[in-house]
């Protein structure tokens, strides 16, 4: 049977920016073919279900191209609905959780057993590629317990750790046999006790461990606001320098983020960026096409 349709001047019109676009991500997609790219997916990102729908197709997308793609995942607001449920008080402070013993048996449940599990199930809706981790698996990350910067002095918060040491063959196993890793950041410490690791500071610790291209975070603003929350001006890019100097007056989520980017990119990762999650498809955009967006961060 034959088919036609009319071809008219809107038809081709749209025809010609559709293969602009692809072919826009020509160059792109020679550069991060085999590359690793670490993908840091924050709670306050994951919206709807929509949106996470978006996400996970965009992972596979990469993964499709070629791409070396690893998922660290957050989860703070979700934590904070569970621990509010069960009548669990919460505070922040420096942008970190105060964990008692009792907030660090909701947070295990809530990251590896929800949100994990969940963000699993919507990439391997693609076929069978997402398996699910944590830092307690195969060594992967060890934590020693950390205080949070407050005016400048270190101010105990519990069960709150950063990663001091980072074992990544059991993901560079899984992403050399086609897998995509999602890895939820709880982490014990040297003697086992399960610490929580803020999922910016293990995404950056894991992309330095994997000699990773790019670290990528996305979270629920544009990216980097010079004055936050007075001013709209975004910061496009900013060495690591110039970050070191502004890390002390950020304020609450951004710290730990920010921190990680600093960190991502002192220790041989060459691009970390900071972007709104809240857009559909905003990963594929910033990886794949020349507009960038967010908030870059490269080396001094
Ligand atoms: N300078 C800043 N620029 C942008 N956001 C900031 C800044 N300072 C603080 N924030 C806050 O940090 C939040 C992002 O961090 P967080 O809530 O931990 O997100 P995620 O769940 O993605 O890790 C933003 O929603 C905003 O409220
Ligand atoms: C120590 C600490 O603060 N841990 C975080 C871990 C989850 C996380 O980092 O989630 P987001 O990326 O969504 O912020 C927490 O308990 O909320």
């Amino acid at each position: 049977m034959t088919t036609t349709s009319p071809t008219t001047a809107a038809s081709q019109a749209s025809a010609v920016e559709k293969a602009a676009v692809l072919t826009e991500a020509l160059p792109w997609l020679k550069e991060f073919h085999g590359k690793t790219i670490v993908v840091k997916y924050g709670g306050n990102a994951m919206v709807d279900d929509e949106l996470k729908q978006a996400f996970a197709s965009d992972i596979v997308f990469l993964r499709h191209c070629g791409v070396r793609v690893v998922v660290v995942h957050g989860g703070g607001p979700q934590i904070s609905a569970m621990l509010a449920r069960l009548g669990i008080d919460s505070e922040f402070r420096g942008g970190l959780r105060v964990t008692t013993p009792e907030a660090m048996d909701v947070v295990g449940m809530v990251l590896v057993g929800k949100v994990g599990r969940e963000l699993v199930g919507l990439l391997n809706a693609h076929g069978p590629f997402a398996v699910g981790m944590s830092g307690e698996d195969a060594g992967l990350f060890t934590a020693e317990r950390r205080g949070a910067m407050i005016n400048g002095e270190s101010v105990d918060i519990g069960l709150v750790g950063d990663v001091v040491d980072v074992r990544p063959e059991a993901v560079v196993d899984l992403i050399d046999a086609g897998r995509i890793p999602v890895v939820s950041t709880i982490a014990p410490d040297e003697d086992g006790q399960a610490h929580n690791v803020n999922a910016d500071t293990a995404a950056s610790a894991l992309a330095v461990a994997l000699g990773a291209e790019k670290l990528v975070v996305l979270t629920d603003v544009a990216g980097l606001y010079r004055n936050w929350p007075e001013s709209e001006e975004i910061v496009t890019q900013i060495d690591a320098a110039e970050l070191a100097e502004l890390l002390p007056s950020l304020a609450s989520g951004m710290v730990p983020k920010m921190e990680a980017c600093l960190r991502a990119v002192q220790s041989g990762v060459s691009r970390a960026t900071v972007i709104d999650g809240r857009v559909p498809h905003s990963l594929l955009l910033e990886i794949f096409t020349d507009a960038g967006s967010g908030t870059q961060v490269i080396p001094s």
